[in-house]
Parts: structure tokens; C-alpha cells; sequence
């Protein structure tokens, strides 16, 4: 699904890349998942329409003992079967969701594991990865080994006791404090990677040379924290091909499989062509939805932002700057690290099953309201807590309040294309303007929402550009609610003429605005505003979003059944 390209013309050389976390696809995606994917759409989108060449990478998780676990546990004896049936649920709530990335990336693709295996190679040669003994707490759930003060041991009562002094015995249950996931005693040969190396590069760099590259700064304060206060530790990166079996081949060892997370973070790469590419910053083939070759890998990876949720955070703040410090390859731009969806007070998640399937949602609320909702009841620092009945809400409010002001104007006893013909372009001052309007309280209530629009697109723009899109959509709504309550006031069906046209035109112009605006959040249902109104194609994008900025629209409008393209649902939850 590649973006529209028009608008990318224009900004020829400025670039944006964004990337979701590619998903395990262990069980079906739920809403968490689609949360991420959707701030990925959003900035994608937005960048586009400010003229950037934008890339937008999601894709899956595909190797590994949690997949090989539960491809054993759902019948299968070849887990790529397994995943090759799975993935098709992320690719299908991306269609669903309209989510336009351009390349969906799974660990089983073959361009992939070269970029993998060219990783690790440059980490080996440049003395980065040794080989050694491996003993402590593993969990198979996170795959990944914990330290003896992250581990408790779990009593049949539910008391936990720490290990330190413990005799551990088979039958004992042990689990980490941070995910509550089982963990097990553990000893095997691995490939270690010089994590420890790291610790004054990483904090240099994200204290005093990027202090931005995480997103938010309170995200940021925390990884720094982390860094001051415990030493780091070589990383364990590779695991026995005896215990598992699914997963990609350490070069020249097949003995070992490459850990996960270092395969898995390594797509970031393969999607813009490999470590090679990036050093070389000359002409590479990648495919994507809209072209098999990339320009400047380079300046493409120098504007990479990293979209995931907290609870990665280490993963791509600590470790992956290292793996790439240790192959000597350059930084991307940024990781945005955003909040949790909780269900029952924790973290929607596959494992624990608590989950809200977005699928079910689209289908009933369809596609935008979903998307509108999830956007205005999150914030990149909070947790956000589902419910139904807010969605319900949301979508009643699109429909009465933006689809009340569109009704309203196209109302056959006015003139969109008129009101258009006499007030777009003209030079009249605002103030000149408001005198056409009789009553002090309507000319007061014209010049309150003239100045609003005024600063509209740069606010919005700014909120935008932080994916801050609670406060972005505020913007619209504040808009919108001046919008009725100027035609509540103002009365058109009870004026004529000049006066009558002003109104329409006035309050028209705001679904015209809010609809260029809104493309990158609800795609769909802004086009059809946009549509309904007979606004060009051609003239959607950010340069028309001032007052007059299109002389041409309206054609028509006022002819047609009165019909908005977003109707009332039932709400079908309990609250
Ligand atoms: N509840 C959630 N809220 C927001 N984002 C989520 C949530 N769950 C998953 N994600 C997104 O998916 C990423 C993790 O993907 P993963 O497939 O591991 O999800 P998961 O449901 O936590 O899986 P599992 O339970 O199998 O560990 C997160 O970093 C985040 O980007």
C-alpha cells in the first residue's frame, strides 16, 4: 500500500523513514499493536503531505523459542508454516486499519538474514562478539536471561522469597519481578557481545551529543538513570542450536543460533539495504511498495525515527545503539517510545490474552472512528485505558459535530459554489468583512473563528511534528465547535444574499480545513468530506490550508440528497 507520491515531488531531497517494532506473530495482533503501527501511519502521512520522501517499515518477528513453542503447541512441525499463516493477521489489520507502509519486512526474508549475518560478521571482526559460558535465570517467554536481583522465588501461597540463599530444586517455581514471566536456572556455551564497552559511549551520546534522540525526555532521564546507576554487562547473543532450532545460523557456527532481538532489530537495516549500503550511501535494491531501489541509504538511515512501546524501550535505546556503535555504523535519528494500552488495569498482551481485537472494532465502528479514537485517547507518556463506550462517543461526535456543519451547508436553500465565487481570494479584510454580518454578537463570534484559523495549520503542525495527537485533534474540535455555534447564531436559513453567503462560506471553509488537515488521522472519511464538498484532488495539501486558499469548490454541492458519508452506529458494548 504505497502513500500517494505527489506531494513528494516537491521536497525532493528531504527524507523521512519510520519504522514500527516488527511483531512476534505468535497469536493475532490486538490493539497495542495497531497503536504502533498507527502513529507510524500518521507521521508517514503527514510527513508526505509536507513534501518528504517518506519510508514507512512494520513487518514480524518470525524466529526464535517463542515461536518455535507455539508452533509446536498449534500442530505444527515446520514453524515458517506457522508464521507464514500468522503474519497474514498483521498484514490483514494493516489493510484493515489502512496502515500505508511500503515495506513489510519478515525475519524469514531472505535480504533480511544477509543483513543479519553482515551485522554480526563486521561486530565479530571488529572484536565485539567473543565466545563464553553462559549460567544464570533465563525466561523462555522473554528470552532473555535476568539477573539474581530481578528474580524471585513464587510459594504455592503467592509469598515471594528472594534466591540468593536458596537451594534451588527442580520442582520451585521462579519468575522475574518486572514481566512475572517463569525463569529456570540455566548454564550453556554462547556468543557474548561487548555490551560493556558501551557505557560511557551511550551515555556521552545521549546526555550531551543527541539529548533528543529518545522521545519523550522522561523516557530519556529514565535510560540515562539506568545507565548511571548499574554497570553493563556483556549480552549473551547467541543460543545453542540444540535448544533452538528455529532461528538464523551464527556464521561459521552453526552449533549457535543468532539471539532474537539481534536478528530482529537488525530489520531496521535489511529495510534500507544493509549495513554495506549505509556506510557506502550509494544506490541500493530494496523493495518497496513504490520502487525497488534507494538512493542514498545513508541520509535515508540518518532520518530513521523508531516508533515503539516502553516496554522495549532497553532494546532499542541500550542495545541497539551498541550493536551499531560496534559494526561502526552511524545512529538513526530518533526513538519515540510511547505508553501501554492496559486492559483490566495491565498491559494488553498477547501471552496474557487480555486483549481488545481491533478487527471487531473496525468492523462495527469502521476504520476512521477507531483510528480517531485511539489518537485522541492516548498520549505518548500515559498509558491509555480502552473502552468501548468512549469509541461509541468519539463517533457520534464525528458524526453530529463535523458531519452537522458539512449537512448544514450543503442545505439546498444555499450556495456553496457562490459563496465561494464571492468570498475565496478576495482582499477584503476580516474586519471589512464581519460588517456584512447584522448583530454585535455574530460579528464577534465571525473574527473569534477567523483568528482561530488564522493560527490553525502552524499549531496543528506543531503538535503533528511531536505526534502529540491528542492536542492536534483538540485543535480541530475547538475549531469545529466555533464552527456550529457560529451558524447557530448567525442563522443563515434565516438570510439572504451577500450576508447569507458569508456564513456559508465561512462555516464550509472549516470543513474544508479540517478535512486537508485531518488526511493523515482519518484518511478515508476526510476524502469523502473533501469529496462531498468537490474539493480538486490537486488541492488537498498543507499549502491550501488557509481561509480563501481554494476559489474553485462547491459545484454542485448543494444539489445532491443531503446525505454526510458517515452515519450513526449503535453502540453494541455494555458500559
Ligand atoms: N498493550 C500495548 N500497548 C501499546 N503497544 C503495544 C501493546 N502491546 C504490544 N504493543 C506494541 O507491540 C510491541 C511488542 O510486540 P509483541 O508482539 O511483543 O506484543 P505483545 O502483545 O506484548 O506480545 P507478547 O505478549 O507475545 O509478548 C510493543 O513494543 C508495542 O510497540
Amino acid at each position: 500500500m504505497a502513500l500517494s507520491r505527489g506531494a513528494q515531488t516537491r521536497l525532493k531531497d528531504a527524507l523521512f523513514h519510520i519504522t514500527t517494532p516488527i511483531f512476534y506473530p505468535n497469536a493475532k495482533p490486538h490493539l497495542g499493536h495497531l497503536y504502533s503501527s498507527l502513529l507510524c501511519d500518521v507521521s508517514s502521512r503527514w510527513r508526505a503531505m509536507q513534501g518528504y520522501n517518506t519510508l514507512f517499515t512494520t513487518g514480524t518477528d518470525e524466529h526464535g523459542l517463542k515461536i518455535q513453542n507455539a508452533s509446536e503447541k498449534n500442530g505444527y512441525s515446520n514453524p515458517k508454516q506457522f508464521v507464514d499463516v500468522l503474519y497474514r493477521e498483521f498484514v490483514k489489520l494493516d489493510q484493515m486499519a489502512n496502515i500505508g507502509y511500503t515495506r513489510f519486512i519478515r525475519t524469514t526474508d531472505e535480504d533480511h538474514i544477509r543483513a543479519v549475518r553482515e551485522l554480526w560478521n563486521r561486530c565479530w571482526e571488529r572484536g565485539y562478539i567473543y565466545k563464553g559460558e553462559h549460567e544464570g535465570w533465563y525466561s523462555i517467554s522473554d528470552e532473555c536471561f535476568y539477573p539474581e536481583s530481578k528474580v524471585v522465588q513464587l510459594q504455592d501461597n503467592g509469598q515471594e522469597l528472594p534466591v540468593g540463599s536458596l537451594k534451588i530444586r527442580e520442582d520451585e517455581k521462579f519468575i522475574n519481578i518486572e514481566t512475572r514471566n517463569e525463569v529456570v536456572y540455566h548454564s550453556e556455551s554462547n556468543y557474548f557481545f561487548k555490551l560493556s564497552s558501551f557505557q560511557t559511549k551511550l551515555l556521552e551520546f545521549l546526555e550531551t551529543e543527541n539529548p533528543h534522540f529518545i522521545y519523550p525526555p522522561s523516557r530519556r532521564d529514565q535510560i540515562v538513570n539506568e545507565l548511571r546507576d548499574s554497570k553493563l554487562r556483556d549480552l549473551s547473543i547467541s543460543r545453542p542450536s540444540s535448544r533452538i532450532k528455529w532461528g538464523i545460523d551464527v556464521p561459521q557456527d552453526p552449533s549457535q543460533k543468532i539471539y532474537v532481538w539481534f536478528d530482529a532489530l537488525c530489520n531496521y537495516l535489511s529495510s534500507v539495504g544493509g549495513l554495506q549500503a549505509i556506510l557506502s550511501n550509494s544506490q541500493v535494491s530494496v523493495k518497496h511498495t513504490f520502487t525497488n531501489q534507494l538512493e542514498k541509504p545513508r541520509d535515508l538511515w540518518a532520518n530513521t525515527t523508531h516508533v515503539i512501546g516502553k516496554d522495549i524501550a532497553k532494546f532499542h535505546t541500550i542495545y541497539w545503539p551498541s550493536f551499531l556503535m560496534a559494526a561502526g555504523v552511524p545512529l538513526p535519528k530518533k526513538v519515540v517510545v510511547h505508553g501501554h494500552w492496559l486492559s483490566g488495569g495491565i498491559k494488553m498482551s498477547k501471552s496474557i490474552g487480555n486483549v481488545v481485537d481491533p478487527l471487531d472494532m473496525i468492523s462495527h465502528y469502521e476504520c476512521d472512528p477507531v483510528r480517531w479514537y485511539l489518537l485522541e485517547n492516548s498520549h505518548i507518556e500515559a498509558d491509555g485505558d480502552f473502552r468501548e463506550e468512549r469509541l461509541h462517543a468519539t463517533r457520534e461526535q464525528i458524526v453530529s459535530k463535523w458531519g452537522n456543519l458539512l449537512n448544514r451547508c450543503c442545505s439546498n436553500r444555499f450556495s456553496i459554489s457562490r459563496a465561494v465565487e464571492t468570498f475565496a481570494g478576495q482582499a477584503a479584510t476580516p474586519e471589512d468583512n464581519a460588517k456584512i454580518l447584522a448583530g454585535h454578537e455574530v460579528q464577534e463570534s465571525y473574527l473569534e473563528l477567523v483568528q482561530l484559523v488564522k493560527v490553525l495549520p502552524e499549531l496543528y503542525s506543531v503538535h503533528m511534528q511531536q505526534l502529540e495527537t491528542r492536542a492536534a485533534l483538540k485543535l480541530l474540535w475547538d475549531v469545529i465547535g466555533k464552527a456550529n455555534v457560529f451558524v447557530q447564531v448567525s442563522t443563515p436559513w434565516l438570510k439572504s444574499g451577500k450576508e447569507q453567503d458569508l456564513i456559508i462560506f465561512t462555516a464550509i471553509e472549516i470543513v474544508r480545513l479540517t478535512s486537508i488537515l485531518a488526511q493523515p488521522i482519518i484518511p478515508t472519511l476526510s476524502n469523502a468530506f473533501l469529496d462531498r464538498i468537490g474539493v480538486d484532488k490537486d488541492s488537498r495539501d498543507l499549502s491550501c490550508t488557509h481561509l480563501g486558499a481554494d476559489l474553485l469548490y462547491g459545484k454542485g454541492s448543494n444539489d445532491k440528497a443531503r446525505e454526510v458519508p458517515i452515519k450513526k452506529v449503535k453502540f453494541r458494548g455494555t458500559t
